[in-house]
């Protein structure tokens, strides 16, 4: 049974004249002769926040990084709106899985916030007080300000996952992409960021974020999308999360030797 939750209770604001962000059509990846993802048109608009589920290996970081461009795509394409397609790259805000990253690096919480405001100040640009502020302010609304001065290798995984949030809402980016960030956070911390997340779509970004946890995306999404190397269904949470769409995305079968691409 969902609950009405936030996510209910606040519709996409102005969705009609909202602005899709980007829109993928047909999308399809392949890795050698497996195909990780099929045909998949999916968007994501301003004041959206959408939530991509599936099981592992369904293709969902697939497809953030073919967004990001950061592996070729073999079929389909990828629109980004006018505000963004001019540097994608600097309108995204990206927020990887927090595994994939070294962090014995020595640095501390302070600096790996800092990093996310390098792309606006570009080389030899000292921080400056509105950057430091900026900076500040995502630190404190994540937790992890008393934490500033700590090497980032000390901190527990739920106090991680806040560092990269804080890195993410500096960048002042229009569309965030986060892989996973309930990863390794209690369940309070679980609900502070969802409503991080919501109030930035609020605050008129689009946000798209992996997730395994299907019930929570249904408490705070304005949309899920159920992917399992196709996207399986898509809408808003009451529309999606019915029985049929969650055996359907996460029964083993639908993986199974037809995963293999031809
Ligand atoms: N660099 C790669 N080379 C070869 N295969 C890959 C590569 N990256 C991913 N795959 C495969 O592509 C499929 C989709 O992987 P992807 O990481 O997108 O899944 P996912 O839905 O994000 O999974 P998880 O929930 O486990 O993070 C998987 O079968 C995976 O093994």
């Amino acid at each position: 049974m969902i609950q009405a939750g936030p996510a209910s209770i606040f519709a996409v604001p102005n969705a009609a004249a909202a602005e899709v962000l980007f829109e993928t059509e047909n999308l399809s990846v392949r890795y050698g002769a497996q195909n990780a993802l099929e045909h998949a048109s999916v968007n994501v608009r301003s004041g959206e926040f959408v939530a991509l589920i599936g099981p592992n290996g369904a293709g969902k970081s697939t497809l953030l990084k073919a967004l990001l461009g950061l592996i070729p795509t073999s079929g389909g394409s990828v629109r980004f709106a006018p505000a963004l397609a001019p540097r994608p790259k600097d309108a995204i805000a990206y927020v990887p899985q927090q595994q994939t990253l070294d962090w014995s690096f020595p640095v501390t919480v302070w600096e790996v916030a800092m990093m996310g405001r390098t792309g606006r100040l570009g080389w030899l640009r000292w921080p400056g007080r509105t950057d430091r502020e900026i900076v500040r302010r995502a630190l404190e609304q994540t937790g992890v300000l008393d934490l500033r001065q700590r090497p980032i290798a000390d901190l527990s995984g739920g106090q991680k996952q806040r560092v990269l949030l804080a890195r993410m809402l500096v960048r002042q980016a229009l569309l965030l992409l986060l892989d996973e960030p309930l990863t390794g956070v209690d369940a309070a911390t679980q609900e502070r960021v969802m409503a991080l997340l919501q109030a930035q779509a609020r605050a008129g970004k689009g946000v798209l974020m992996v997730t395994h946890d299907l019930e929570s995306a249904a408490r705070w999404c304005d949309r899920l999308i159920l992917v399992n190397r196709s996207v399986i269904a898509q809408g808003t949470p009451a529309e999606v999360y019915t029985p049929h769409n969650v055996e359907a995305t996460f029964s083993s079968s639908h993986l199974g030797p037809g995963h293999e691409g031809a």
